[in-house]
């Protein structure tokens, strides 16, 4: 496992990295990214008293009254909030490796850190129990709103300290759990069987997929999340799941759930002292969600009592939570909380590799052979050891994830005073790493513009292993990463294997650049074709001749 804390001099030092590659292994999933370990480490008198002032941090400076959340309301503000991406960019440019956003309403101050040991260094004296500043409506709404049904274990997600603790030591065992996660490769195999089906019916003439192509992908994810923390599949792929459906409800629930988060959040968070029309949906979508986990808990519940079991491996994920834990409601709030960042989060990130496959042909057939290679029997149900031989493919992903990373960045709240790039940072702060910018800094990374998966399978090169950490890290780290990377893995070798992924692009879009954020992308794969079962290779090449 890597490196062990960096000497507290690195504080004083360029801004500038060896280089060379650290803590790497060939594979792109590899030891480094799931440590647990958190090494603690004190600063000493000294270094808080060389340390300058919090106050001298640059950033954007407050104005009276207004601070600086007017920065982020439309019209009037300079940065659109849907554009984050964009503006944690612009920090960087504008005032360094350390910046710090303060004066917004209602919340305490962001500290956007650029630069990856101290990344690492904040991450590995984190402790036992991790704040991640996530979703402070999600607090409330568990916290306070239906306290009734949450109580003193109300998940992982916008849940702190302690309960956070608890919670998660319950649950983590059998959702990390490798031999869980094999169980469900026979599963998730069939409904991207079912998807790949329901997305070849859904062409057209000319077999371009519908414009609406990120819903039907939200479909898959959806499908994928319901057999793995609901025990049922939901119906998400079936042609009767119409407008109306249930599954659609509960795509565009989940969907409205994350993409208002930063809304609420971050502009005047009016919602915290009145409820706002936006605050009364999000709870009412929040309530279908709560009942939706609750029935089909209960279903299982009652499958479970009349299910013979002889060893702990006849269970699914849900029944060895169910049984032992023996009690509904901790089943119930676990399915929850994976739904809630399930759905879109997978459904992005697809969207980006996907696309990233269509415009990139020759990363693409060197995936086909490899996958051919690991899979010459297309009658053979995929295996979890073979996939785990998807080196390349594995790779590109991980290379997808760098340069377009889906999650902008992670984040901690500071739990004690600390010093970060020489300043003096008092607890309560909120550090924001922002991945989506470290992952493509020189610094960092070698050569951060070339798209080259291979740098994932070479160990000489400039690859800071805490540039692009797209799950997290330690005792927080994305609790569903091991079927996020699955359910990738399963439709990519469907997929790719079948024929080739092309995609066309509109003409006219504005100018490529690596900061456009993902709902972009997915805009472009809604809009246009996002991919083609192909047949002809020179017309899609004439397509997206212009699009590098
Ligand atoms: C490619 C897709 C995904 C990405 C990029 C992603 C990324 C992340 C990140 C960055 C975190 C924060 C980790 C930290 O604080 O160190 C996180 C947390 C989490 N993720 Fe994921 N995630 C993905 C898919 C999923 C899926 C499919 C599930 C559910 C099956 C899931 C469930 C969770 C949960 C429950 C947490 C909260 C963990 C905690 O706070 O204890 N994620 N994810």
């Amino acid at each position: 496992m890597g490196r062990s804390l960096r000497s507290l001099t690195a504080y004083s030092r360029p801004f500038t990295v060896p280089n060379t590659r650290k803590a790497t292994t060939g594979c792109p999933f590899s030891k480094r990214q799931r440590s647990q370990i958190a090494p603690t480490a004190s600063l000493n008198e000294e270094i808080f008293a060389n340390a300058k002032p919090y106050s001298e941090v640059p950033g954007p400076k407050p104005i009276p009254l207004l601070g600086n959340t007017w920065r982020m309301v439309p019209i009037i503000g300079q940065f659109d909030i849907s554009e984050f991406a964009k503006v944690t960019k612009l920090f960087l440019e504008r005032y360094g490796r350390i910046v710090r956003l303060g004066g917004l309403i209602g919340r305490p101050d962001l500290l956007f850190v650029y630069d990856a040991d101290e990344i690492e260094r904040l991450y590995r004296r984190e402790g036992p129990t991790p704040f991640r500043p996530s979703m402070p409506c999600l607090v409330k709404y568990k916290s306070e709103v239906r306290k009734d049904f949450f109580g003193e274990l109300p998940g992982v997600v916008g849940v702190h300290g302690e309960q956070w603790r608890k919670f998660r030591s319950k649950v983590q065992r059998p959702i990390l759990q490798p031999q869980t996660v094999k169980k469900y490769v026979t599963p998730i195999e069939l409904v991207t069987e079912d998807f790949i089906k329901y997305m070849e019916k859904a062409r057209d003439e000319n077999c371009d997929l519908p414009h609406e192509f990120d819903n039907h992908i939200h479909r898959w994810s959806l499908e994928c999340i319901g057999r793995v923390a609901l025990d049922v599949r939901l119906g998400c792929l079936s042609p009767q799941a119409g407008s109306n459906s249930e599954p659609q409800r509960i795509i565009d629930a989940a969907k409205y759930a994350l993409r208002n988060v930063a809304v609420l959040e971050l502009k005047a968070p009016y919602w915290r002292y009145f409820p706002t029309p936006l605050w009364t949906k999000y709870v009412n979508n929040m309530n279908f969600f709560v009942e939706l986990c609750s029935r089909y808990i209960n279903e299982a519940l009652e499958r479970l009592k009349t299910k013979k079991v002889t060893s702990e491996n006849d269970l699914s994920l849900l029944e060895r939570v169910l049984q032992s834990e023996g009690d509904p409601k901790i089943a119930t709030i676990m399915a929850l909380d994976l739904i809630l960042v399930g759905i879109d989060t997978i459904s992005m990130a697809v969207c980006s590799i996907l696309y990233q496959a269509a415009t990139r042909l020759e990363q693409q057939d060197k995936m086909a052979d490899e996958i051919r290679r690991v899979l010459p029997d297309p009658s053979k149900p995929l295996s979890y050891s073979d996939l785990d031989k998807l080196h390349y493919t594995k790779a590109f992903v991980r290379e997808v994830f760098r340069m377009y990373s889906t999650v902008i960045g992670n984040g901690r709240t500071l739990q004690e005073d600390d010093v970060i790039c020489g300043y003096h940072i008092p607890k309560g702060v909120q550090v924001v790493f922002p991945t989506i910018v470290t992952g493509n800094m020189e610094q960092f990374v070698s050569n951060p513009d070339e798209f080259r998966p291979e740098r994932w399978l070479e160990s000489n090169g400039r690859l800071h292993s805490f540039a692009s950490l797209p799950y997290g890290f330690g005792a927080r780290i994305c609790l569903g990463r091991r079927f996020a990377d699955l359910e990738i893995q399963v439709l990519l070798a469907k997929l790719i294997k079948m024929g080739k992924v092309e995609g066309k692009r509109r003409v006219g879009r504005r100018k490529k650049s690596w900061l456009r954020n993902i709902r972009e992308w997915t805009n472009i794969v809604s809009v246009e074709t996002l991919f083609r079962l192909a047949q002809d290779r020179k017309k899609f090449a004439e397509l997206t001749a212009n699009l590098q």
